[in-house]
C-alpha cells in the first residue's frame, strides 16, 4: 500500500482491534491520508508488516493516550465489555461501531444501542458494517449508510472516498446491522412464486403428456422431460407472472375508483405485491428468454433429426411429393415472430428496470416505458400463444399432446389483465380516476387546483 506522508494537520484515527476489518480500514484510512494508531491487546505478538507503514501500532490504552477524536472498534460486540476498563479514556470521543448482527429478529437492544449503554460518556456511531474488509482494501468505492448525525464520520468516510448517507438516531442501528445478514429480502416471494408456478405447470404438463400416454397406450414419452416438458412449462410461468406485474396496477385503481381517494392506504398485501413488481417481471423476463433458448434448441435435439427422417421415410413410401401445409407456415411464421418481438420488449423493460438507466428517464418516459411496453409485450405474448395454439385447441387429436387446461391459464390472466386495463382506459373509469390521482376529490381545495393544473389536463390524461 502507497503511504502518504504525515502531516500534523491530519485527523487522528484511532481503531480498537487488529483484525481483518481494522487492517483493511487502516490501509484506506492510510492512503486516504489520515493518521492512524491501532490498539491492541497484545501488539507485541503481531507480526511486522502486518498493517502499513505509517500505522502506529500500539496498546489499547497507549492508542487511547493520543489524540484524535474518532475511535473505531474494530472488535466483535461480545469483546465490548473487556473496554470498560477504558471507560475514562473513551468518554468525550466519538466511537464508532461497526459490527453487525449475528442473527436477524433478535431480542433486545442493537449493538450500537448497547455500547451507548456501555459508554454513556462517549457519543456512538453506527456506521461502515455494510462495508466488507475487501471492499476497504481493494479501493472499490461503497454506499457507507450510517447513523447518528456526528459530522466528523461522515467528512471521514466522505475522505475515504464512500458516500456517506446519515440515516438517523442510533434507534436505527438495528436495520444497519440486520442489512449485511439478508439474502435477497425482496426477491423472496417473487422467487417462490416462480418456482410453485413452474413446479405446477411442469408437473401437469409431466403427468398429462408422459404418463397419461404411459397408462393409455403404453406410449414412451419419457424423454420430454428434460426438455421439451420444461420448455413448455418456461413460457406458461412467464405469461402468469407478466400478468401478475400488471393486475396489482389494475387492483389499486379499481380501489382508488370504489373508494374515491387516493388519501387512503392500500391493504398490506397489495402494498407489498407492488412492491414485488420489478422482480417479478424480471423473473418473467427470465422465463421468456429461457423459452427462447429453449426453443432454438429444439431443432438441434437427435430426437428432431429422427423425427424428420422417419417422416421423410413414411412420406417416400406413401409416395406424397409435397407436404407443405400453408396454415402451418403461416401458423408458425406468425407465433415466432409474435413469440420474437414480445420478447424484445420484455428485454427492453428490463434494461429499464436497472437503476441506472431507470435514473435516466424522467416519469413520465419511466411510466411510458414500463407500462406502455409491458402491455404491448403483454399482448405479443398472448398473440404468441395463440397463434401457437390456433389448431391444437380446437382439434381433439392434438389435445392429448397440448394441454388445453394449461393453455388456458396461461391465457386467461393475461386476457383479465389486458380486458381490465382497456376497460379502465374508458372515459367513464379514466375521468373520475384521474381526478382522484390529482387529489382533486375533497371539495375545499378543488378551485385552487384546478386552476393551478388546468393547463396540464389534457395533455396528460
Ligand atoms: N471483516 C469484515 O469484512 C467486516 C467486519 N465487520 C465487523 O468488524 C468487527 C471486527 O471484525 P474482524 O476484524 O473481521 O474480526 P477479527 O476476528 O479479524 O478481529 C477481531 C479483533 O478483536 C480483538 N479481539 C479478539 N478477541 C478478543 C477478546 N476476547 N477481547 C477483546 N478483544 C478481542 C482482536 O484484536 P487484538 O488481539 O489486537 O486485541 C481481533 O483482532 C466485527 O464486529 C465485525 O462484525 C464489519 C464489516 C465487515
Ligand atoms: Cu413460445
Amino acid at each position: 500500500t502507497n503511504s502518504v506522508p504525515l502531516s500534523v494537520g491530519d485527523p487522528m484515527v484511532c481503531i480498537l482491534g487488529s483484525g481483518d476489518f481494522s487492517r483493511s480500514l487502516s490501509s484506506r484510512l492510510r492512503c486516504c491520508g489520515c493518521r492512524v494508531v491501532v490498539g491492541s491487546r497484545d501488539p507485541q505478538r503481531l507480526p511486522p508488516g502486518l498493517f502499513p507503514e505509517g500505522v502506529e501500532l500500539k496498546t489499547q490504552r497507549g492508542a487511547l493516550e493520543g489524540k484524535g477524536s474518532l475511535v473505531f472498534l474494530a472488535l466483535y460486540p461480545e469483546h465490548y465489555p473487556s473496554l470498560l476498563t477504558l471507560r475514562p479514556l473513551l468518554s468525550g470521543r466519538i466511537l464508532v461501531d461497526v459490527s453487525n448482527a449475528s442473527s436477524l429478529k433478535q431480542e433486545g437492544l442493537s449493538n450500537a444501542q448497547r455500547l451507548a449503554q456501555m459508554f454513556p460518556c462517549s457519543s456512538v456511531v453506527k456506521g461502515f458494517n455494510g462495508l466488507s474488509a475487501w471492499t476497504l482494501l481493494t479501493g472499490a468505492y461503497d454506499h457507507s449508510r450510517q447513523v447518528s448525525n456526528e459530522l466528523s464520520v461522515l467528512a471521514l468516510a466522505q475522505r475515504l472516498g464512500f458516500g456517506a448517507v446519515d440515516v438517523g438516531g442510533l434507534s436505527a442501528s438495528r436495520a444497519l446491522e440486520e442489512a449485511p445478514l439478508l439474502l435477497f429480502p425482496s426477491w423472496r416471494g417473487p422467487l417462490l412464486t416462480t418456482m410453485l408456478l413452474f413446479s405446477f405447470f411442469y408437473l401437469y404438463i409431466a403427468l398429462k403428456n408422459v404418463l397419461m400416454p404411459f397408462l393409455d397406450r403404453a406410449e414412451n414419452n419419457l424423454h420430454h422431460l428434460p426438455l421439451i416438458t420444461v420448455n413448455q412449462a418456461l413460457p406458461a410461468v412467464a405469461l402468469v407472472m407478466l400478468s401478475l406485474v400488471y393486475m396489482p396496477g389494475l387492483l389499486a385503481s379499481v380501489l382508488q375508483l370504489y373508494r374515491g381517494t387516493k388519501y387512503k392506504r392500500f391493504p398490506d398485501w397489495l402494498d407489498q405485491w407492488m412492491c414485488a413488481r420489478k422482480q417479478l417481471g424480471l423473473l418473467s423476463f427470465l422465463c421468456a428468454a429461457l423459452h427462447a433458448v429453449y426453443s432454438v434448441c429444439l431443432s438441434i435435439r437427435r430426437a428432431s433429426g429422427y423425427m424428420i427422417l422417419n417422416a421423410a421415410y413414411q412420406q417416400v413410401k406413401a409416395g406424397v411429393v409435397d407436404s407443405w401445409v400453408e396454415t402451418q407456415v403461416w401458423r408458425s411464421d406468425l407465433y415466432l415472430s409474435s413469440g420474437i418481438l414480445g420478447l424484445g420488449v420484455l428485454c427492453v423493460l428490463a434494461l429499464t428496470s436497472l437503476p441506472s438507466v431507470g435514473q435516466a428517464l424522467n416519469w413520465r418516459e419511466f411510466t411510458f416505458v414500463q407500462s406502455g411496453l409491458g402491455y404491448t409485450s403483454l399482448v405479443l405474448s398472448v398473440a404468441h400463444v395463440l397463434f401457437f395454439g390456433w389448431d391444437f385447441a380446437f382439434l381433439p387429436r392434438a389435445y392429448q399432446y397440448y394441454l388445453p387446461p394449461v393453455f388456458l391459464l396461461s391465457l386467461v390472466l393475461p386476457c383479465c389483465v389486458l380486458i381490465g386495463r382497456f376497460l379502465l382506459l374508458l372515459p367513464c373509469c379514466s375521468v373520475p380516476l384521474n381526478r382522484i390521482r390529482r387529489g382533486w376529490e375533497s371539495k375545499q381545495n378543488k378551485p385552487e387546483r384546478e386552476r393551478q393544473e388546468n393547463g396540464a389536463v389534457f395533455g396528460d390524461v
